[in-house]
């Protein structure tokens, strides 16, 4: 007798990670909306595999939010079949599919009057988990999002910033485990420095949990970063070019395509190399409260030595200048650490932090924000050198 095979959604196509998510397929999927003449979507048929993030990219009113939305049905299709794992998505009930697909948006739509954990136990609680069992996934969920449970559990939406709101939206959107997420331009409404690191903070999560994702957004660099394949889309969703981002970038499939990856193409070639491809260097550090002398010992003949608090994370810089004249023990340094990136950050958030840093290096950080080393301006600059010999060298059109 041949072994049983369950319809698990597992599949281990994503090299090296776990997988929880479930393939998506769109199949001659079309919208009309009432009175417009052409349809906003027109025939799209697409093929996601579980566990990766897809990354819908063009430009505005090309029908990215409307082909996303009939995924989970916030919009219906006037014609095609969505399949979600082995079910079509038309059969399924709306609770059921809110349970499979969680869902995050730029303007988070957190409920104002109910608390953090009222938010993010919203869809458990829509499905009758018990108390106890809510409270434990809305802390897990915190910790997971970055966000310490004890301090945030019991806060309302307008007493965080925008970009812990963001967090505690994709917190909420994972907080039935769905093995799909559907978020759309979720990082728009940040400054670039929190959308970055909420960007490092989705891959690290992602690498955990390995959901099937689509995520929408305008900005291609953000594609790049977070694709694991990017979907250029033109008018109507039509499909331009479906490929991994290094592929794109290499050989774009038409000029629209092109233009896209733009004139820019050497640093968006930068964002596809991670600050984990470097060697990560040194700098001296010292405990906040340092006795001046050690300091200076420890400093020996470098630049700048790096403050670090009680959880050895970056807190300010101390310039050899400034502690040159120090006494006692150092509570200050001369400059707040003003941007860190991780591993997982690419070169180009690398290069943005350097110059935000201004001393020609930036920190690097590990899971819990502690500090592992740093990564410097002449790397950057190397790698540049080295992706424009390969650009010098590789025929046109060739996917290297
Ligand atoms: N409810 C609606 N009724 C009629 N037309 C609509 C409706 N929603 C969207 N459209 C039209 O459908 C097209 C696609 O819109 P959609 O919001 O999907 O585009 P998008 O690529 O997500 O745009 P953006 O990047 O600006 O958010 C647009 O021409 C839009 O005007």
């Amino acid at each position: 007798m041949p072994e049983s095979t369950t319809t698990s959604t597992v599949d281990d196509s994503v090299a090296g990670r776990s997988v929880s998510g479930a393939p998506i397929e769109l199949a001659h999927v079309t919208k009309r909306y009432a009175g417009q003449q052409a349809p906003a979507v027109d025939d799209f048929s697409m093929h996601i595999n579980a566990g990766e993030i897809v990354v819908f990219v063009g430009p505005s009113g090309c029908g990215k939010t409307t082909t996303m939305k009939m995924i989970n049905r916030l919009i219906e299709p006037s014609a095609g079949r969505i399949m979600l794992g082995d079910q079509d998505v038309t059969k399924l009930e709306p609770a059921q599919l809110r349970r499979r697909i969680g869902y995050a948006i730029q303007q988070v739509g957190l409920f104002p009057h109910m608390t953090i954990a009222q938010n993010i136990g919203q869809v458990p609680a829509m499905l009758k988990w018990d108390r106890q069992r809510i409270r434990a996934r809305v802390d897990e969920m915190l910790e997971l999002t970055g966000l310490d449970p004890d301090a945030y559990r019991g806060r309302f939406p307008r007493q965080l910033s925008g970009g812990q709101q963001q967090r505690v939206g994709v917190a909420r959107a994972l907080a039935a485990d769905p093995p799909v997420l559907l978020m759309d331009e979720p990082f728009g409404a940040v400054d670039p420095i929190t959308r970055g690191n909420l960007q490092d903070e989705l891959l690290n999560l992602q690498s955990q949990l390995g959901k099937t994702i689509v995520f929408v957004t305008h900005d291609f660099d953000e594609a790049i970063k977070l694709g694991d394949r990017i979907a250029v889309l033109g008018n109507q969703s039509k499909i331009l070019q479906y490929d991994t981002p290094e592929a794109i970038l290499a050989a774009p499939a038409d000029d629209t395509v092109a233009g896209f990856v733009g004139s820019g193409a050497t640093i968006r070639q930068l964002g596809l190399k991670r600050v984990h491809h470097l060697q990560l260097g040194k700098v001296a550090t010292a405990p906040l409260g340092v006795d001046a002398e050690a300091a200076r010992q420890t400093l020996g003949g470098g630049k700048h030595l790096l403050l670090l608090d009680k959880r050895n994370r970056p807190v300010e810089w101390l310039s050899a200048r400034a502690l040159a004249k120090a006494t006692g023990s150092v509570q200050h340094g001369d400059h707040l650490v003003g941007d860190t990136v991780t591993r997982r950050s690419t070169l180009v958030d690398a290069l943005d932090a350097i110059l935000t840093e201004g001393g020609g290096y930036a920190a690097v950080t590990g899971e819990r924000g502690e500090y592992v080393g740093t990564v410097q301006m002449e790397q950057i600059m190397a790698t540049i050198t080295e992706i424009r010999e390969a650009q010098d060298t590789t025929p046109t059109g060739s996917a290297g």
